[in-house]
């Protein structure tokens, strides 16, 4: 499906949306569920993500195909593994293919998981014949992806002893660590994370609860493009949000304020105003280590208000559902700017000129189609394959038609 997007009649918007809950908050309450069936879960996500999450938990033998989800692949990697009785082959997407898993295999195969490789080393499909997992003393480089380190803290309070993580090397996206022990701390679950060193306690029932996930911040982050690049006077009011956020990409509260965007929190709503214009050519540096999924919307937002940026921290882009950092590059060339990317950052000159009608290619990433959405309040463009953003968003498209903004297909 090719979208054309058109801006809405008027750049002062006023309007309220609900969010769907977190998919990362959701993707772990749903394996806590699976191990400790007296975990209720409400506000789940309704991204493609969480549901084959849902879909892969259900099944003990054969094929679990989770597309492009890499929370349900490193997690459910994880939680077979400790299944004794259940035996599975887990894939996914083509893409899903290329992104690496070794070092997550080798730290359950050093706890004695049977897991091998039906193709590439190193990459899914992988084999897993679940066992009972006796060792509770593990290490692993912590530099490539958290998920592997969350995908391992969450079945660790099932196994016999319990777990201890040592992590080697500079940590990634912390706060994705730190969400998931907080998850743990909320389900009774006692552990702890000082230095490089995480330790989980056993634990075989927890009581009865009912835990809520707040909506989700990465796809709040669209919305604060969107009132970034309109009028002073512009609010928009999201739901369902808390002051103290487990999600780390709660920082854009305070990132926007730099493209004059101001949060205020009243109960679990959040409005974002738009309180005043920013100086076109101006220059912003950030590092977004802790945050990297807001990293594309961050860059469009640059772009879309004529400023330059320099953001570092973004070696975990290149293996995400594309590599990201080459596809901010091409899009944002075909937009008439310049940009340049290294490895692990991108620097965007401030531009002058957004052309007219460009089309978006989304390379299966909905972070793609959804980060440059917000440009057409400045000039018309299609996007490719709009789709794709039911892997977090799916009622994506329908809360922008609440915008105002003119969607048709072309
Ligand atoms: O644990 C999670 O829920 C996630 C961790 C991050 O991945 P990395 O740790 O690979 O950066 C993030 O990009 C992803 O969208 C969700
Ligand atoms: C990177 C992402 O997801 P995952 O790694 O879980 O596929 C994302 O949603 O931006």
């Amino acid at each position: 499906m090719r979208l054309h997007l058109s801006a809405p009649a008027s750049h002062k918007i006023r309007t309220s949306i609900k969010i769907t809950g977190s998919k990362s908050e959701s993707n772990r309450l749903l394996l806590l569920q699976a191990l400790y069936p007296n975990i209720e879960i409400s506000n789940i996500s309704n991204s493609d993500d969480a549901q084959v999450m849902q879909q892969g938990l259900e099944i003990s033998h054969g094929e679990v195909d989770i597309h492009h989800a890499g929370t349900a692949m490193r997690f459910l990697t994880s939680y077979f593994s400790s299944q004794k009785g259940k035996e599975v082959v887990l894939t996914g997407s083509q893409r899903m293919t290329e992104r690496p898993i070794k070092v997550l295999v080798e730290a359950l195969q050093s706890l004695g998981a049977d897991i091998s490789y039906v193709k590439n080393e190193g990459y899914p499909p992988i084999k897993i014949k679940g066992k009972t997992l006796e060792k509770y003393k593990v290490s692993l480089p912590a530099d490539i992806s958290s998920q592997y380190i969350s995908a391992l803290l969450l079945t660790a309070p099932s196994l016999k002893n319990g777990l201890e993580l040592e992590l080697i090397g500079k940590i990634t996206s912390v706060p994705y660590i730190k969400m998931t022990l907080a998850l743990l701390s909320q389900a009774g679950i006692e552990n702890s994370f000082e230095g490089n060193t995480i330790v989980v306690k056993p634990k075989t029932v927890v009581p009865k609860m009912n835990m809520v996930v707040e909506s989700d911040w990465s796809s709040a982050s669209y919305f604060y493009s969107i009132v970034a690049l309109c009028e002073v006077g512009t609010e928009i009011t999201l739901s369902a949000y808390k002051k103290n956020s487990l999600q780390g990409d709660s920082v854009l509260a305070e990132i926007y304020t730099q493209f004059g965007v101001e949060t205020l929190f009243d109960g679990h709503e959040i409005c974002l105003k738009k309180n005043k214009e920013i100086v076109k050519g101006s220059s912003i540096t950030l590092d977004l280590a802790n945050a990297p999924d807001i990293a594309q919307t961050i860059a469009v937002t640059c772009f879309g208000l004529g400023m330059a940026c320099h953001l570092e921290g973004l070696h975990t882009l290149k293996i995400k559902e594309t590599d990201r950092l080459e596809a901010l590059k091409t899009e944002l060339s075909k937009l008439g700017t310049s940009i340049e990317v290294t490895d692990k950052s991108l620097t965007l000159k401030a531009s002058h000129e957004i052309r007219k009608d460009v089309a978006i290619d989304t390379y299966n990433d909905h972070r793609m189609a959804m980060a440059f959405a917000p440009l057409a309040l400045k000039q018309d463009l299609f996007i490719n394959d709009a789709e794709v953003v039911s892997k977090s968003y799916p009622d994506f498209w329908k809360d922008l038609k609440k915008l105002l903004f003119g969607i048709k297909e072309s």
